[in-house]
């Protein structure tokens, strides 16, 4: 029996990325939760990180601890359901926000827990609020985790990458010093909305582009080069030239930077999954080929050097184990015969019928190949004699009984003789196979139709 060839690497990258949605979920979580405790016990530092930067809005807390427990309930089969019920009010809202934005009403104000601190604060001339940037960026989160719950796993991994832009240009500004860039979304709300947006790609690593640029293969390792150099050099490179620059024109060049980024990230995504595509097709060749140089053309069993490589593995592992490996060597009787008599044809399906029924004689473990011609040979793993005795038995008279189409009594029967050797770790697998073979000799000259053994 020809064991399947596992030629494929192991895809550490992704599981190690799918195993970052528990923390980033439960640190986003937890970030949500102490800026509503700021609210609650009036710790302005807890809800505003940089003194005089902008504070993280009660509702965008809520986002942050609706979008952690979305996360944290993707890996409980149990609370799928809470995912998308999270993600659905995450969406709702945030369309409130963003309508305020667009008609300049005030809906979202009613949904705003501690709305008379976040008042407080606008009268102090203080930043408070969800910014516009923000709730794109929640939408985005919110929509990801409901498509992802809906199996639509593409569309969730888009979203997700196109969500990661909105906070990482809101730390480009904070690098930079463009406040245009993060506006109302304060370091923390990035820093989460960063975490978030990982998390959710990591919930789809296996598969499309987060899978290519996570590959063990070479396709991804350009990927992966090329993501973190088409992101650090343009981001390095803008952060030296705007601060050397003089404060005209720098937001524009900003701009160009960022956008620069997220083309070149976009455009490495994309290759990487054509890249993957061609590098499965490899792989497929190169495993189809494996298999051929291993195997016999007719019969389909292993062929001799699967058989020497197999038979050798096995003499080593006895060494350890103390245990018996015995070989058979097997041959038609009077193969030429049945050529001659009912054509080459026949012999071949006669060849095929025998490989099936020494296939159909033995356990998985075993392994059965075509040395050449009408021999064929039988590893024999862990046996005992008294099992070999059975085993060899069962597969002479196995063939003996066998049905080949087209077959009929007048070209006779079709018998083996079994030659079987033994080896206990103290001898060559060479030695071994000239043991079968003196045994499968003495079966042949005894009368053929017959078991022999080298030694008892
Ligand atoms: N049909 C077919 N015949 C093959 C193949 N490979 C080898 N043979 C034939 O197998 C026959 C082997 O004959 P011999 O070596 O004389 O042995 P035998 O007739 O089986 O006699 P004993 O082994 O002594 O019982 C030859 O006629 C080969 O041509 C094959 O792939 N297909």
């Amino acid at each position: 029996m020809l064991p399947v060839i596992e030629n494929d690497k192991p895809w550490v990258l992704v599981g190690f990325y799918q195993s970052l949605v528990k923390p980033l979920g439960a640190v986003g979580l937890i970030l949500g939760m102490i800026s509503i405790f700021g609210y609650l016990f009036g710790i302005e530092a807890l809800y505003r990180p940089m003194a005089n930067g902008p504070a993280t809005n009660p509702l965008t807390a809520i986002c942050m601890i609706f979008i952690g427990l979305g996360l944290l309930s993707t890996l409980n089969k149990k609370n799928q359901k809470l995912q998308y019920l999270l993600g659905i009010v995450v969406i709702v809202i945030t369309v409130a926000n963003i309508s305020d934005f667009i008609f300049n009403s005030n809906v979202s104000t009613l949904l705003t827990p501690f709305y008379s601190q976040v008042l407080l604060d606008q009268e102090l001339g203080k930043t408070n609020g969800l910014g516009i940037n923000s709730a794109l960026m929640f939408l985005g989160l919110g929509f990801s985790l409901t498509l992802y719950h809906f199996k639509k796993l593409i569309a969730a991994q888009l979203i997700a990458f196109i969500t990661l832009a909105i906070p990482m240009i809101s730390i480009t500004g904070y690098a930079y010093g463009l406040d245009e860039f993060y506006g109302k979304m304060s370091l923390l709300t990035a820093s989460t909305g960063v975490a978030f947006s990982i998390a959710t790609l990591a919930l789809t690593a296996n598969i499309g582009a987060v899978k290519a640029i996570l590959s063990p293969y070479i396709g991804g390792r350009i990927a992966r080069l090329q993501t973190i150099c088409g992101y650090a050099i343009p981001s390095i490179l803008g952060y030296l030239l705007v601060k050397s620059l003089n404060s005209a024109g720098i937001d524009s060049f900003g701009l160009y930077v960022v956008t620069i980024c997220w083309f070149i990230i976009l455009m490495v995504s994309i290759s990487a999954i054509f890249q993957e595509r061609v590098d499965i097709e490899r792989r497929k060749g190169e495993q189809l080929l494996s298999i051929a140089a291993m195997s016999d053309n007719l019969t389909g069993l292993a062929n001799r050097r699967k058989f020497l490589d197999f038979g050798q593995e096995a003499i080593e592992r006895i060494k350890r184990t103390h245990k018996q490996v015995w070989i058979l060597m097997i041959d038609i009787d009077y193969f030429k015969r049945i050529n001659d008599t009912a054509g080459h044809a026949m012999g071949d399906k006669v060849l095929v019928a025998v490989s099936q029924t020494l296939k159909e004689s033995i356990r998985i473990v075993d392994l059965v190949s075509r040395m050449g011609g009408e021999e064929f040979s039988i590893i024999l793993i862990d046996a005992d004699i008294k099992g070999v005795e059975l085993v060899a038995e069962k597969i002479r008279s196995n063939v003996g009984n066998m049905q080949v189409e087209g077959w009929t009594n007048l070209h006779g029967a079709i018998n083996i003789s079994i030659g079987c050797g033994l080896n206990d770790g103290s001898q060559t697998l060479d030695e071994t196979l000239k043991d079968a073979d003196g045994a499968l000799y003495q079966a042949k000259n005894s009368g053929r139709n017959q078991v022999c053994f080298a030694r008892k």
